[in-house]
């Protein structure tokens, strides 16, 4: 399983007001690993996780998930797939507020038409190796920064997906908890062999990723000057 962009170009707006966020790129991400991508405000991180995750659509180029491409396929299909094979997880977890945490892992069960009652005892135990055995029942609103984002992460993992996608996981999180988390991030993606990329200001999620991809390399070749032939 991997992930593969190749020549993927991203433009919003029309006419005079288009502005083109990724300009033809080119990149690959393994299974097992997790890869940082790191780079200004505006740069297309976010963007880039976007089209990975089929959330949008390219103007052009592919992404290839375990070589079949997302770009190409229908609405209905990019569905199934994000449902069934993408794992997400964002800046404050994104978590259903009210719901207790292991209601929040059985919650993709519901979505993805499944019966939650034979995943209960997986969810707790889901739960507990994330460190949070002691919160089962607790809602988000009894949880602490770092003890979303676990859940936030239990979550995106739960049903196994071969891609996981991260958005700035530190941002609501201390410095210690910080830390933890990117350790953890890092660690079930070797455990579980999916491909994991996270967006990222944060030099301690960067630092416990097992590779680090600038955006500025990546778009900056697209954008360099044809040269004039001195
Ligand atoms: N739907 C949209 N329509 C128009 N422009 C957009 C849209 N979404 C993003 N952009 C623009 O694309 C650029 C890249 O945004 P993106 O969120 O991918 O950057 P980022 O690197 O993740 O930034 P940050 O680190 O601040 O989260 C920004 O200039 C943004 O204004």
């Amino acid at each position: 399983m991997s992930l593969e962009l190749t020549g993927v170009t991203v433009e919003f707006g029309r006419a005079d007001a288009r502005t083109t966020v990724l300009d033809g790129l080119d990149v690959t991400f393994e299974p097992g690993r997790t890869t940082a991508l790191v780079g200004p405000s505006g740069s297309g991180k976010s963007t880039l996780l976007a089209a990975a995750g089929a959330l949008l659509r390219p103007t052009a180029g592919q992404v290839l998930l375990d070589g079949e491409d997302l770009a190409t396929r229908t609405d209905a299909q990019r569905a199934a797939i994000r449902r069934e094979r993408i794992g997400y997880m964002f800046q404050s977890g994104n978590l259903l507020s009210g719901l207790p945490a292991v209601e929040q892992l059985l919650a993709a069960v519901y979505i993805s038409g499944r019966r939650p009652r034979a995943y209960r005892a997986r969810a707790e135990e889901a739960l507990t190796e994330v460190g949070l055995g002691h919160r089962l029942r607790h809602r988000p609103e009894e949880l602490s920064g770092g003890e979303r984002q676990r859940v936030a992460l239990a979550r995106a993992l739960f049903l196994a997906p071969k891609l996981l996608l991260v958005d700035e996981p530190t941002a609501a999180v201390d410095r210690s908890q910080a830390g933890e988390l990117a350790a953890l991030l890092a660690d079930r993606t070797r455990r579980d062999r999916c491909v994991t990329v996270v967006a990222t200001h944060d030099p301690v999620v960067a630092a416990a990723a097992d590779r680090i991809v600038d955006m500025a390399e990546l778009t900056g070749v697209a954008r360099l000057p044809v040269s004039g032939g001195r």
